[in-house]
């Protein structure tokens, strides 16, 4: 990407959180940073081009689907998926205070880290409070004036906002990743080089008719065309008890003849059907 520091990356803030740290490894030094109070504003603030840009996490190795981020992804109109970044995630334990694990009795995080630390908070603490923060630095800013409280957060918050960290690396997988996927009001951002593995399309259909064979049906039409499918989740629709929206990623690109013709099919047997968007596969760059 070209050097434009005039383009406005909207994202999860305080200053500090993971989705800041995704920001900064897709985009470089090449945005505006612009934190945000949650998920939901990101969404309001690209679809309003109020910012180029939004970096939203949509699922965890650990804790799976982000359920805000997919639902937003749902209802919100005007919205493209326009690029994914992986980032690794390793929580730390801190306080404004030395304090022993033991005497934490409170403890402050977004609810993700929270579940990503559960062995941790099981086995290490002695049974603190839990409360949900909008987003990990948040949590940080509130155990400010708490005695005997402690946040969950990355690395990066430490400095920031002049913390001890009382334990390091306390997320129960070591392989621990998030996936974030970067949002903007027009497709204008991507661009098809190189062959149809290197992309991915994310699309989401509910279908007509709960009937038997209905998701083999669907899933066929990938099948028929060789199509790789590297993810497939499902959300409540909201409307109805047992009714699903099926949320499906797929190697190729949207223009590409096999997944036209796919998606062409899948759209018939869909009740609702919306392309988020095609865009590069995340490599870590050296
Ligand atoms: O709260 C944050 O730092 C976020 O960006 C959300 C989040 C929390 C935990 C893991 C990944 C993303």
């Amino acid at each position: 990407m070209k050097k434009n520091q005039t383009l406005k990356c909207g994202y999860l803030g305080p200053k500090g959180t993971f989705s800041e740290i995704a920001v900064m490894k897709y985009f470089g030094e090449n945005v505006f940073l612009i934190p945000l109070q949650s998920i939901s504003d990101v969404f309001e603030m690209v679809q309003n081009k109020e910012v180029d840009f939004g970096v939203v996490p949509i699922e965890n190795s650990v804790e799976g689907s982000v359920n805000i981020t997919m639902d937003l992804l749902f209802e919100k109109s005007d919205i493209h998926v326009v690029g994914e970044c992986v980032v690794p995630i390793n929580h730390f334990l801190v306080s404004y205070g030395s304090l022993d694990l033991a005497e934490v009795k409170k403890l402050f995080s977004h609810q993700q880290a929270i579940g990503q630390c559960s062995k941790f908070i099981k086995n290490r603490l002695n049974n603190p409070d839990i409360i949900f923060t909008a987003s990990t630095a948040n949590a940080c800013e509130m155990i400010k004036d708490v005695p005997e409280s402690a946040a969950i957060g990355s690395e990066n918050i430490i400095n920031i906002y002049n913390l001890k960290v009382l334990a390091r690396d306390i997320q129960d997988s070591k392989n621990n990743s998030t996936r974030f996927f970067i949002i903007a009001n027009s497709e204008r951002f991507t661009k098809i080089e190189g062959t149809a593995k290197n992309y991915k399309t994310s699309i989401i259909c509910s279908p007509k008719h709960n009937e038997p064979g209905v998701l083999y049906n669907m899933l066929k039409a990938f099948k028929e065309k060789d199509i790789n499918l590297t993810r497939i989740e499902s959300r409540p629709t909201k409307k109805q008890l047992g009714e699903y929206s099926f949320y499906i990623d797929f190697e190729g690109f949207k223009e590409d003849k096999d997944v036209r013709e796919a998606l062409v099919k899948l759209e018939k047997m869909s009740s609702f059907f919306k392309i988020l968007g095609s865009y590069p596969k995340w490599k870590e760059r050296e």
